[in-house]
């Protein structure tokens, strides 16, 4: 984003002077406050050199919770406070329960036939309801629970192996292990090289961010060539397209063991049912979803938490204590909770092609309704019943109405076994005799916001 977009600022700059006093126009009248804006890109400026989530809270800070944005085309409402959330989500939740067009999604993701980008309709609520019933229920994430218990093993035999007392990248292994995790749940053991998979799919939601060029300016097609974005886009897809290709042949080629169904021999089993009735494109969909929305979330969940935890001795000591006596030798799967939101989804339209973000980082971080909000204290969540969705929507996670994440149930579980494993079964210090608590907690964008820089952490006895 950042080269191709400082050269686009300078000439639009450049062209506002040329044109400001060629061409006038009524001043519009403002209905919500926002900051001041340049001709054809808006307010985007003030976006620029920072991660879009903090941008957007800095400038709700100074224009309100309530506030409109012009990026580029697209006209743009950010809701930023608990309150405000829960009316735009109660009450108005289908008037926005739609998705805007996003390019990426067009050409990744099989013309946006997957859950999260298809638009709100009947296909849409086919595909939830299979969530519901089949792929994301209550039985199916059980269904998983070895070969999450397999997988977690696994990860604590890697790092004792390479225990020498020098240095791991925890955060590669956290993002390789729920590749494989997600991997066998989506494709049973079909997909050869989960990690290569995995890393397309995160470069696709790098791409999907939605604040470069060709997003804020949708209809103007040269722009995404000219910025290469289409044909980076291109290249992914026919990456994925080969290998998911490669799995299908396979796939069908098996007589399916219907007490372990993957995703995929579930897809494949409702395909042509009347009910359901799914082309081969459209389950490709379904399953690149399952690891853009999966597998990225949970690792970047479960990497932020165990930062928050290293960063902090004193819950670092408490939550280990708690852990090794909870189990006494014993491996289960005890319950761990900081899971890091961000922007959820651009929907729409009030006014019409009017998109609304709903900045969760912000709302998470509310000093009305959180004490010490920059703080880490878990047991803030003790003897308080806060959902995955608080009462008031101060606590929104998974999103909230009917785009609410429907896959709370694996994620929070791919999550919470890892996280347990490493911290029973390790203590971790920093590397070169760092402290703990100066734990560097940069973060980067994508879809999920990750650490700008790998966990890189020294393992020691347990
Ligand atoms: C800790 C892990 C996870 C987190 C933090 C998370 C968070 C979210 C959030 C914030 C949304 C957006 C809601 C909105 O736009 O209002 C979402 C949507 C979604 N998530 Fe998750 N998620 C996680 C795990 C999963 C898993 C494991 C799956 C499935 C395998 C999944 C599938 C989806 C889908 C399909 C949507 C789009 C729903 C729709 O548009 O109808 N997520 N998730």
């Amino acid at each position: 984003m950042e080269l191709s977009f400082i050269i686009f600022i300078g000439l639009t700059t450049l062209l506002f002077f040329l044109f400001k006093f060629a061409t006038r126009r009524k001043p519009k009248r403002k209905l919500l406050p926002e900051p001041w804006g340049l001709p054809i890109i808006g307010h985007m400026h003030h976006l620029i050199g920072t991660l879009p989530h903090h941008g957007l809270t800095n400038l709700a800070k100074k224009y309100g919770s309530f506030m409109h944005l012009q990026l580029g085309e697209i006209s743009t409402i950010v809701v930023s406070s608990p309150k405000l959330a829960k009316e735009v989500l109660t009450n108005y939740d289908l008037t926005f329960a739609d998705r805007p067009k996003n390019l990426t999604a067009e050409v990744v993701v099989y013309h946006s036939t997957d859950i999260v980008f298809s638009p709100y309709g009947e296909y849409w609520r086919q595909l939830r309801k299979l969530c519901t019933i089949e792929l994301l229920s209550a039985k199916k994430v059980k269904s998983f629970h070895s070969l999450r218990e397999e997988e977690c093993w696994n990860l604590v035999q890697d790092i004792r192996s390479s225990w020498s007392g020098r240095p791991i990248d925890l955060s590669h292994r956290i993002f390789s292990r729920i590749a494989l995790i997600v991997s066998r749940a989506a494709f049973g053991e079909g997909l050869k090289d989960p990690i290569v998979f995995s890393d397309l799919m995160r470069k696709t939601l790098t791409e999907m961010g939605g604040f470069d060029v060709a997003d804020i300016f949708p209809s103007k097609k040269f722009i995404h060539h000219l910025s290469g974005k289409r044909a980076r886009l291109a290249k992914i897809h026919k990456a994925v397209d080969d290998i998911v290709n490669k799995v299908f042949s396979e796939t069908l080629k098996k007589q399916c063991n219907t007490s372990h169904e993957s995703f995929l021999d579930i897809l494949l089993r409702v395909k042509d049912s009347t009910e359901f009735p799914l082309t081969i494109d459209n389950i490709k969909a379904v399953l690149l979803d399952v690891f853009a929305a999966g597998a990225d979330t949970s690792a970047a969940t479960l990497e932020w938490a165990l930062s928050e935890v290293i960063k902090s001795p004193r819950v670092m000591e408490k939550l280990q204590t708690e852990l090794r006596k909870l189990l006494n030798g014993k491996r289960k799967d005890p319950r761990g909770r900081h899971p890091r939101p961000r922007l959820l989804k651009p929907r729409y339209d009030i006014p019409k092609k009017t998109r609304l973000i709903i900045n969760a980082f912000a709302i998470n971080r509310d000093p009305e309704y959180w004490k010490d909000p920059e703080c880490f204290i878990p047991e803030r969540f003790e003897n308080n019943p806060t959902n995955m969705v608080g009462a008031e929507y101060e606590y929104l996670p998974f999103g909230a109405g009917r785009r609410m994440c429907p896959g709370v149930s694996l994620g929070l579980a791919n999550v919470r076994l890892p996280l347990a494993n490493i911290l029973y079964h390790f203590n971790w210090k920093l590397p070169n005799g760092e402290k703990n608590e100066d734990l560097d907690m940069s973060e980067c964008f994508g879809a999920a916001v990750h650490r700008k820089y790998g966990l890189v952490l020294v393992p020691i006895s347990g």
